[in-house]
């Protein structure tokens, strides 16, 4: 389980919540409200104060990198640091299957990162994140690019780690969406963060 409490950071009020093992919170709030902000630190990717433990080890008991591989960040406009789409995999192997369950063609290995549709590149960051098998994936609006058929096969492939116990925090401006993928959402509204069933 995911244990946050009085997580602090410079644009962000205090938040406070938990993520049991195979739970989706969904996250909302206008533009700017800060929900990348919070994102960015449960990933340990910017400075912060506050508790944030994974089944009681606490961020600041490993390194940064081993918390990383097990809290896994992607963001909304995800980076690339070759022209090519094989070099970011360790193992190009483990990503064939969620190629395919995310329609993407096989013969996307040897095409450069640059060629690549806005969606196909979000989907292919969706990959890169989900061969990590990490423990929670925090999502900054996973879907955004997508049309409603993509967007429901990656609602299907996502509910499909939920069942596995991977845990979500999934960022989106789409109210439909959290109802769809989650019970509980936290609004980032007016500098104050809340907590609702769904
Ligand atoms: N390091 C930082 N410290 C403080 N404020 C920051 C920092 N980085 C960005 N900001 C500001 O914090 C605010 C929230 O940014 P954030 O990217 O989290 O918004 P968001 O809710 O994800 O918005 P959107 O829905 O548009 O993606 C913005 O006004 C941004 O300029």
């Amino acid at each position: 389980m995911l244990t946050v409490r009085h997580l602090r950071r410079s644009g962000l009020s205090p938040v406070s919540f938990d993520l049991e093992d195979g739970e989706c919170l969904a996250v909302q709030g206008s533009s700017g409200s800060g929900k990348s902000l919070l994102l960015r630190a449960l990933a340990d990717l910017d400075p912060h104060e506050g508790e944030i433990s994974l089944d009681d080890k606490s961020w600041d008991s490993m390194p940064a990198t081993q918390w990383r591989r097990q809290v896994v960040y992607l963001p909304s406009e995800p980076g690339w640091w070759s022209d090519y789409v094989v070099d970011h995999f360790l193992v190009w192997e483990e990503a064939i299957p969620w190629v395919e369950a995310l329609d993407l063609p096989a013969a996307i290995r040897d095409r450069t990162v640059e060629r690549l549709s806005t969606g196909e590149r979000q989907r292919l960051a969706l990959v890169r994140a989900l061969v990590l098998n990490p423990r929670v994936l925090l999502l900054d609006e996973p879907t955004s690019g997508l049309d409603n058929k993509t967007t429901y096969n990656v609602e299907q492939i996502l509910k499909g780690r939920l069942s596995r116990g991977t845990s979500l925090l999934w960022v989106t401006h789409d109210p439909a969406q959290a109802r769809r993928v989650a019970q509980r959402c936290l609004f980032l509204e007016n500098g104050h963060v809340h907590e609702e069933w769904l």
